[in-house]
């Protein structure tokens, strides 16, 4: 059943853009809660695929927008300076390690971030190969899925000598090593293979989110990070998704015990204005001027936005707040999963959550349809989350960094409802809905 919003929407808006699961039309929000025309709120566990880092409606974006938008300091950072762009780079350097040696670049999505860095890196270095893992989504321009791994992006033209590498997963471990050192041995092999000098940089997620909120074995980045770095070779930690606060550190790399030589914010930096920033060597961010700029980059607006994100990560401590939300949320995933055989594993650092879904807990066949039909029938409950991976089984939960714990409970007894239920959707749904 759709609603008169969601019936205009397919008539008005083409699908070039969509990824749809359910008839979701949204009038409003507030909190963690989303509102439809008919004034029924959800719950939403997703937040908008991680972008509304601070809900709906908080009162610091509000106020910073508005001040911004009645009184714009122009509207671009490309021939004019303006206060808040800087004031926004200078935040984000304060808080990344390497003092006076980095700069920022701003942009308005993860896509353009991502892109904006490898094309600098290869400027910088005159080295075009570069290293990504399957699974990995780094973006939906042309220059982002050059070097993403994701199955959606399979059909996009692939970056010259791209080295994709199986994602470190225990739970389903490549070669059957769950350490992830089968997969640095793939590695030296490849490098061995190439000319020295050849590759220009490694992008790689400390969580892989759209791959499967995948967390990596201990010790696999910093083995990684070593590795890339033997051969002079650039590390890029792509936190657009699971950065800033989210995985119960400001950055999810100071849960690896290293520092990537490039960061990658985007997603809840603008608190659900467009924002994203790359954090880079001077000397990789000045290797050429009007090189990777489009209009509106560092647009007072959105910088102002941002600003009142990184402020209200802290004086709200929102990155502390992150681990203890989510380990209640996975305590309260592993109670469920005691009633519900289809759950086969569970995994996530602070609100960066997976469950992956299975129809046998042995053989961890993938549950591909009862997924789609779990958060369908969450959906209807009034429960917002969608599903990642390669298969097409894994639930993910990244809910606003605001989210209350009474919150978190009335979620999970939502979810607990959608799991004995989700049997009532019928197939045809997916005529209509058909996600990834
Ligand atoms: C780790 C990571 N890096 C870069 C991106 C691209 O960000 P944009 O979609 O803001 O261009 C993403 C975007 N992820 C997708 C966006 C499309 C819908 C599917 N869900 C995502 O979270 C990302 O997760």
């Amino acid at each position: 059943m759709s609603k008169p919003l969601y019936d205009r929407d397919r008539a008005a808006i083409g699908n070039l853009q969509k990824l749809r699961f359910f008839p979701l039309a949204v009038a409003g929000g507030r909190g963690v809660r989303l509102v439809e025309e008919d004034g029924r709120e959800l719950i939403d566990l997703s937040g908008a695929w991680g972008a509304a880092s601070l809900g709906y409606g908080h009162p610091a974006i509000a106020a910073a927008v508005s001040a911004a938008v009645a009184n714009p300091a122009g509207a671009s950072i490309l021939s004019a300076s303006n206060a808040p762009a800087v004031a926004l780079a200078e935040r984000l350097l304060a808080h990344f390690p390497g003092k006076g040696t980095h700069k920022v670049w701003l942009g308005h999505s993860g896509s353009d971030a991502n892109e904006a860095a490898y094309r600098a890196v290869v400027k910088a270095t005159g080295r075009t190969g570069v290293i990504a893992f399957v699974g990995a989504y780094h973006g939906c321009t042309v220059g982002s899925m050059a070097f993403s791994g994701h199955s959606v992006q399979a059909d996009a033209a692939k970056a010259d000598g791209l080295i994709l590498l199986p994602y470190p997963d225990s739970y389903r471990p490549y070669r059957d090593d769950p350490t992830g050192n089968s997969i640095l041995a793939l590695l030296e092999e490849r490098l061995a293979a190439v000319p020295a000098g050849s590759i220009a940089a490694a992008f790689v997620e400390p969580i892989q989110s759209d791959g499967g909120l995948i967390v990596p074995p201990d010790g696999f980045l910093q083995r990684f990070a070593a590795i890339c770095r033997g051969h002079g070779i650039l590390v890029v930690c792509d936190e657009v998704k699971v950065g800033l606060a989210r995985s119960g550190r400001l950055h999810c790399f100071e849960h690896e015990g290293f520092v990537p030589d490039i960061l990658v914010l985007g997603k809840g930096l603008g608190g659900g204005l467009p924002l994203s920033a790359v954090i880079a060597p001077a000397e990789i961010l000045d290797c050429a001027s009007s090189f990777a700029m489009q209009t509106l980059h560092g647009n007072p607006v959105s910088s102002a936005a941002g600003l009142a994100v990184l402020e209200t990560l802290d004086a709200e401590g929102l990155a502390e707040a992150a681990e203890r939300k989510g380990k209640l949320l996975r305590d309260g995933l592993e109670k469920l999963a005691e009633r519900h055989s289809l759950i086969g594993n569970i995994r996530g650092r602070g609100l960066a959550c997976g469950v992956e879904l299975v129809r046998d807990r042995r053989s961890r066949e993938p549950a591909r349809a009862e997924t789609s039909k779990l958060i369908y029938r969450a959906y209807e409950l009034g429960l917002v989350l969608y599903y990642v991976g390669m298969n097409g089984n894994v639930l993910e939960l990244t809910p606003p960094l605001t989210i209350t714990e009474d919150d978190i409970r009335k979620a999970l007894q939502l979810l607990d409802r959608a799991f004995a239920e989700f049997h009532t959707i019928p197939d045809t749904v997916f005529e209509q809905f058909i996600g990834w």
